[in-house]
């Protein structure tokens, strides 16, 4: 067992006893929650058949898929078989409900907002009435702002507290203001246990934590690409990096950006990406893929942030702000997982490096080359990739680049004006003839009325672009693993499956409602955040949506902000 695993089976009072669990990233939580759960589900009272015996809340789509993967690994030589379903935005309604309800889903692995839609349908909330364990999954994230008003109107709809059922609550990051809310879920005398000592780094100590911090924001691609072609270079053979993004439209760019870059890295450099703009079906595919692969570059937002467990990430990088400490060092758990070994960069420009300084927990050093001389060096290979990403994909980043740092406006110790001078020295280092222009609305929203250097206009809602395959990474695959039905064949790691495919092992309903109109509140977080929302989300027996279609489609008439 892991340590984590040990204390949990040991410790614990008994396998149904409340709890709050913290270890690092990568240490085996997942199994640390799901034996006792299932342990106390088989020894205890016979459990009425299609009633939802363990329900799981996780704050992404993807690690809905990833728990429920690794349920059906522990529970494959089970008789009865057990049914593990998902429910989670981006997938059909209808038919995976049904499967829900036809179903016999004794462990249900969701995300809030979806929860609370299908929560919204009686013959929903009636397979609930036995329920014996709820657990949240990345607790802190799960009862922050951004979720606790989801997680709280499920709960309204699930049996009180008082029906005794078990609340477990795990994650690597337990800041102090999580035992505020977390009576939300446990009874008063819950147990604390924790793998982590109080003065301990919160990150995997044999992970070395650089940053690289760049003169200025017309630097940040040409830095990025140096940083990356060195590390590539250090380690040819198993090159599996994530690079995280702050915004969706963020991660596109550089996406983009890399898809033409990365031939003057290596010509089989494979780019891949993950972010909450995608659809449903090539976000389940490409992660498998990037599970899969040997070696590639994942560009991705938070989506990936929390929870998901690539084996042999060797690298991580981080461009620009995390949105606090936590994301930052859940962000770097993607790597080192099981003992196996990892490093992390963050690159940050001159005014976001306070990042590293205040968090002086977190042990960054610098990086111990200065690779300004070899960005300066890859200035033609970026200007030159650039001009072949379309103005659509630089004008969403530019913009996506206002919305997320206005946020860190008072840290960067800059105004309005000084904001839009970062912006259009960002746009300029994307190879824009001219900073893109901005809409008037959302100059609006985002109070830059009046601000100088801001192009302003009206501008044409461009068509979502399809997303196709992509260089390496997004090509359409075989028939391999994305397309392959929720059936865990047993074999290797579990494997995620898209949501509402198949019956029995692994079977994810995969229910709830395509994106609505995600409720954009200050930048693109990434999770699965979408508010429910009965007005655009199809409501009632299997109904389909009614209503705007999916992210970034901007369709359906309400103004999205375009980050
Ligand atoms: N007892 C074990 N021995 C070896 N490997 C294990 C063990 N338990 C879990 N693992 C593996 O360790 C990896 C990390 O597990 P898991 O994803 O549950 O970590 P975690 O603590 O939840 O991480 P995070 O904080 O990032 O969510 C997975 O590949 C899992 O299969």
């Amino acid at each position: 067992m892991t340590p984590v695993q040990q204390k949990v089976l040991t410790q614990l009072p008994s396998n149904s006893s409340d709890c709050l669990v913290q270890a690092k990233t990568g240490t085996g939580k997942t199994i640390a929650f799901l034996l006792p759960a299932l342990q106390s589900l088989l020894s205890g009272k016979a459990f009425p058949h299609g009633q939802v015996a363990i329900l799981i809340m996780a704050p992404t789509r993807e690690l809905a898929l990833q728990i429920a993967a690794e349920c059906d690994g522990l529970t494959a030589k089970l008789t009865p078989r057990f049914e593990c379903h998902t429910a989670f935005g981006g997938t059909a309604r209808g038919s995976n409900l049904n499967k829900f309800l036809r179903g016999n889903p004794t462990v249900l692995v969701a995300t809030p907002g979806r929860l609370n839609d299908i929560l919204g349908e009686e013959r929903v909330r009636e397979k609930f009435e036995d329920i014996r364990t709820l657990i949240l999954d990345e607790a802190d994230r799960m009862l922050d702002s951004g979720f606790l008003g989801d997680v709280k109107n499920a709960l309204k709809r699930l049996p009180p507290k008082s029906t005794g059922w078990q609340g477990m609550c795990f994650s690597a990051t337990i800041p102090p203001s999580l035992k505020d809310v977390v009576s939300t879920v446990l009874y008063p005398g819950y147990t604390h246990l924790s793998t982590v000592d109080e003065n301990d780094v919160p990150t995997i100590a044999s992970v070395p934590q650089y940053v690289v911090v760049v003169p200025e924001v017309k630097d940040i691609f040409t830095s990025l690409f140096a940083l990356i072609k060195r590390e590539y270079a250090a380690n040819p053979n198993n090159f599996k990096t994530i690079v995280f993004g702050t915004t969706a439209n963020g991660v596109a760019l550089l996406n983009a950006l890399f898809e033409a870059a990365a031939s003057n890295i290596s010509p089989n450099l494979k780019i891949f990406q993950l972010q909450s703009r995608l659809n449903q079906n090539i976000r389940t595919r490409t992660t498998n893929e990037f599970r899969d692969c040997t070696s590639g570059v994942l560009f991705a937002s938070d989506v990936v942030g929390r929870g998901m467990d690539f084996p042999n990430v060797g690298l991580v990088i981080q461009l620009g702000l995390p949105s606090n400490a936590e994301q930052y060092i859940h962000r770097v758990g993607r790597t080192a997982r099981a003992g196996n070994d990892g490093r992390a960069v963050i690159v940050l420009t001159e005014a976001e490096s306070y990042f590293a300084r205040i968090n002086k927990k977190l042990a960054i050093i610098p990086y111990p080359t200065n690779i300004q001389a070899e960005a300066a060096e890859s200035a033609t290979a970026v200007s030159s990739a650039f001009d072949s990403v379309d103005m659509l994909t630089k004008s969403k980043a530019y913009q996506a680049f206002l919305g997320f740092n206005k946020t860190f406006m008072k840290n960067l110790r800059t105004d309005n004006g000084g904001l839009v001078a970062m912006a259009n020295e960002y746009a300029e280092a994307m190879q824009c003839p001219e900073q893109p222009m901005i809409d008037k609305k959302i100059v609006g929203k985002m109070g830059f009325k009046g601000v100088r250097g801001l192009r302003v206009g009206t501008v044409e809602r461009a068509p979502a672009p399809a997303r196709g395959p992509g260089r390496g990474g997004n090509a359409t695959p075989g028939p391999g693993r994305g397309a392959n039905p929720g059936v865990n064949a047993g074999t290797g790691p579990p494997r995620a499956s898209n949501g509402g495919l198949g019956q029995g092992r692994g079977s994810n309903s995969g229910m709830g409602g395509s994106a609505g109109k995600r409720k954009q509140e200050n930048f693109d977080s990434d999770q699965d955040t979408e508010r429910f929302n009965p007005r655009t989300q199809g409501r009632g027996r299997g109904g389909q949506r009614r209503g705007g279609g999916g992210r970034g489609g901007g369709r359906g008439g309400q103004m999205e902000m375009p980050w």
